[in-house]
Parts: structure tokens; C-alpha cells; sequence
């Protein structure tokens, strides 16, 4: 079977879109390309004494509606490549949920896991060296993503503010810990929208939240906070995966103790609070609600059809390609697209960086009810627009997103 590249989807998404939303050639041309790229090779030492050079890249996809947004991903087969494809859903997503910013990413091609905390460090380091011209906190504002956590994104801004002779500049780096100007809620966020997302969802298709079957693909910062924020909500946690195997319990499994363990064995593999299974069990697990919240294309042909649940969230970006997304229509499953889903995560990052250029700092409940409320006025705004037209959420999404960058490229004058 032919597979196509993530950078391939998004760029199919922008054309059906672009379609929908009446958008001219000239902004179909801008988005399809990101609009300045970096890609840097760079030495570290080792623990060992050797010296290893490490590929990473820093991409500016489109900076129409302000400085860059968008996160930093650690991951042993990254290319160029999924960085475009992530740049581009960066800048619809910022687009979407309404953000005065642009859209990039970047990555590092490494396995974290395989590094130890000092070989780490100096990566951190020698990355924000490398793309330095990248950066400023008016420029771009690189966040977490895959690999990334507190710590990589304190290292990165610490190296900034050496770099330019100790200047604090909190919003210089989204992320990083809360004394050195890290928004409180952030760590909970992306994981936050997930959730509102399935619970506007439920409201919408009058299902009751209690005792709602969910499974999770991917049991990092979204795929964790997602799982406990809605076992609080009195949803049951049927089904758990990552790269080590697959957790399940049709009684519920609780999601902190199974973080806990996770963090001592490295995997939910083993947990004893339910039966073990290979990875791939995720997708024909009995439930409600399915979130995928690992890497891109994870729901392809090959498993949409064994997919039970009625309504996806995507916590992950891109997780499902277009012809799985065909298969999940006529099997009448509602999908809520990414961009919309796990936008939790850019959207906090922007009131941490409105927090960091005020060198002022909300309380968590202060920043959570922001965002909850930004999250179901898009919602509810894209819900109506797809109710209307007929169309995917997924395309309402883009559409608006599409318009709002247009209008943008006209105010500038640049069409
Ligand atoms: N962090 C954020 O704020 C945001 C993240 N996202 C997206 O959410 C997704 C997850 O990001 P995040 O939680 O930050 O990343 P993390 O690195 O914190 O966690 C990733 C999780 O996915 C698991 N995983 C990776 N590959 C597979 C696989 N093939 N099958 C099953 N599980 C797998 C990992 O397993 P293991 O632990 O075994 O390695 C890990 O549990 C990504 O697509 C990211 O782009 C989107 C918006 C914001
Ligand atoms: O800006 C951030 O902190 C991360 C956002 C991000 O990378 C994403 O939404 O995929």
C-alpha cells in the first residue's frame, strides 16, 4: 500500500480546505510551504569522552499573525520533512483558536530515552546555539512536544538568557518551570483541552460522562493528563498503550497509579491493575471514546476498522490519515480534529508568553477558566459551521483558519 507523508496530508487538508473556504492560489501557495527553514548539524560530548553530531531543525511556517509558536520534538527517526507537515498544522491551529501567532516547529533527530540527563543538557544547549536566528521571544517561541518536558525547556531558556548576557527572557521559551516565568496549568494543559473536548463532545450527542468507556494511545504529557483529568469527571479508563505494550482493565484503570508506575518500569507493560497486551490492542478496544495521543498516521486502513469507540479526540497531531478518516465517517464515528483538540497546549502557551512579557503570573484557576472559555466558544463555533455546511469539524476548523490568515496576508498587503 502506498503511505503518504505527513507533510503529503497536511498539504491534501490545506487544498480541500482552501476549496471550502473560497481562499485565492496565492494563499494556497504561501501555506503549502513553510516560509524560512533551518536545518543544523551540531557537535556534543558524550559521558563517554566522544563526540557525537546531531541533526536538528527549526522551521518558521508562517509568521502572518505574529511571532511563531509551536513545539520541539525529540525523536530517533525525525526528518525535515514531519517537521513541515507539524509547522503547518501548527500555524492553522494557532490560526483556529484565534492566537495573534504563527506556526512553526522544530526537532532534534535523537533518542532521549538512550541519553543521560548531562548528555541531554549539553543537546538542549547546543541546539539553542545552533538555531539561535531563529529565536526571541518576539520572533519564536519554541514549546514542548515529543521528548521535550520542564526540564529540556528550562535548559533552553537558561542557555538563551546566557547567551545574551543573563537578559531575563521568559517569553523567550514556552514550558520551562514556573520560577524561571513558566505558566502555571501549562503541564496539565494540552491534556485539559483533550478532555473538555470529550466532554463538549458528550454533551453535544447526549452521552452521560459517567462511567464513559475511554482508551488512550500514548500515556505521555497529553495522553496522562487526558486519562486523569477525565477519571475525575467519573469517565472509566477502559484501555492504555504506548511503545511497550498495552494496558486493560473493563473495570477501570486508574490513571495515577498507573503514571506512577510508568515512571518507575518505563511503560504501562506489567501494570498490575489490569491485563497486559501487544501495542496494537489499543485500536479494537472496547470503549466510547478513543484519543490517540502519540505520533501522527497511528490510525491508518489498516485499523480504522477495527476502531469501536463512536467518537475520536485527537490529543496527537495528525493521528489519523484521510482514507482511515473515510472508513471512520461511514462507520459514523465523530472525530474532533486535532487543531481543535489538543490546541490546549499552544493557546497556554500563549498566555504564558502574555505572562512572561509582563514579568506577571496568574494563579492555575486563573489560566485554566481563560482557556476553558476561549475552548468552547471555538467549539461551539466550529460545531455550527460543520452542522451547517455539512462538513467535517476538521474542515470547519481549517476553513476558518484558512480565512483568518488570508485576511492577514491582505492587511499586510502582500495579494
Ligand atoms: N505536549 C504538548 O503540549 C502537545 C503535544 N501534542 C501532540 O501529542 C502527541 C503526544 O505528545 P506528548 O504527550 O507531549 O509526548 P510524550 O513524549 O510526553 O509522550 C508520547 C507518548 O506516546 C507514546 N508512543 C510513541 N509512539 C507510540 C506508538 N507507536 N504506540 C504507542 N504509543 C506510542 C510514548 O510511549 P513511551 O513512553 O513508551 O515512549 C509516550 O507514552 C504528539 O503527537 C504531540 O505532537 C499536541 C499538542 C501539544
Ligand atoms: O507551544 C507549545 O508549547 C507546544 C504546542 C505544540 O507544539 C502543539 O500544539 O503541537
Amino acid at each position: 500500500m502506498l503511505t503518504r507523508s505527513a507533510l503529503e496530508i497536511a498539504q491534501e487538508q490545506l487544498l480541500e480546505a482552501a476549496q471550502l473556504a473560497g481562499a485565492s492560489p496565492e494563499i494556497v501557495q504561501l501555506l503549502a510551504e513553510p516560509q524560512r527553514v533551518l536545518e543544523v548539524q551540531f557537535p556534543v560530548k558524550m559521558d563517554n569522552g566522544t563526540t557525537k553530531f546531531f541533526k536538528g531543525f527549526r522551521v518558521h511556517h508562517n509568521y502572518v499573525l505574529g511571532p511563531i509558536q509551536g513545539g520541539t520534538r525529540f525523536h530517533p527517526e525525525e526528518t525535515l520533512e514531519d517537521i513541515k507537515a507539524l509547522s503547518l498544522w501548527m500555524s492553522i491551529k494557532n490560526a483556529v483558536n484565534q492566537l495573534p501567532a504563527g506556526g512553526g516547529k522544530g526537532g532534534i533527530k535523537c533518542n532521549p530515552s538512550e541519553l543521560s540527563k548531562g548528555e541531554k543538557e549539553r543537546l538542549c544547549r547546543a541546539y539553542v546555539r545552533a538555531i539561535a536566528p531563529m529565536l526571541g521571544a518576539m520572533k519564536d517561541f519554541p514549546g514542548a512536544d515529543i521528548g521535550t518536558d520542564i526540564e529540556t525547556q528550562s535548559w533552553m531558556l537558561d542557555e538563551w538568557e546566557q547567551m545574551h548576557g543573563m537578559r531575563h527572557e521568559p517569553a523567550a521559551f514556552s514550558g520551562k518551570g514556573l520560577l524561571l516565568g513558566g505558566s502555571a496549568g501549562r503541564p496539565s494543559a494540552t491534556g485539559l483541552g483533550v478532555s473538555l473536548a470529550v466532554i463538549e463532545t458528550c454533551a453535544k450527542l447526549g452521552k452521560n460522562l459517567a462511567g464513559l468507556e475511554v482508551a488512550v494511545q500514548g500515556f505521555g504529557k497529553v495522553g496522562s493528563w487526558a486519562a486523569s483529568l477525565l477519571s475525575r469527571k467519573g469517565a472509566k479508563i477502559v484501555g492504555v498503550s504506548d511503545i511497550g505494550g498495552f494496558i486493560h482493565n473493563a473495570n477501570g484503570l486508574d490513571p495515577d497509579a498507573l503514571l506512577k508506575y510508568t515512571q518507575e518500569h518505563n511503560s504501562v507493560d506489567g501494570f498490575p491493575g489490569g491485563k497486559s497486551g501487544a501495542k496494537e490492542q489499543i485500536f479494537s478496544c472496547p470503549c466510547d471514546v478513543l484519543i490517540p495521543a502519540a505520533v501522527q498516521s497511528a490510525i491508518s486502513e489498516d485499523n480504522a476498522s477495527d476502531i469501536k469507540a463512536k467518537i475520536i479526540v485527537e490529543g496527537a497531531n495528525g493521528p489519523i490519515t484521510p482514507n482511515a478518516e473515510k472508513l471512520l465517517n461511514e462507520n459514523g464515528v465523530v472525530v474532533v480534529p486535532d487543531i481543535l483538540a489538543n490546541g490546549g497546549g499552544t493557546v497556554i502557551a500563549y498566555l504564558e508568553r502574555v505572562q512572561g512579557t509582563y514579568n506577571y503570573y496568574w494563579t492555575e484557576k486563573e489560566v485554566h477558566i481563560q482557556y476553558e472559555k476561549m475552548f468552547k466558544d471555538i467549539y461551539n463555533q466550529l460545531y455550527s459551521l460543520s452542522s451547517q455546511k455539512k462538513i467535517s469539524m476538521r474542515m470547519a476548523a481549517w476553513s476558518i483558519a484558512i480565512s483568518r490568515i488570508e485576511e492577514g496576508v491582505r492587511l499586510r498587503g502582500w495579494i
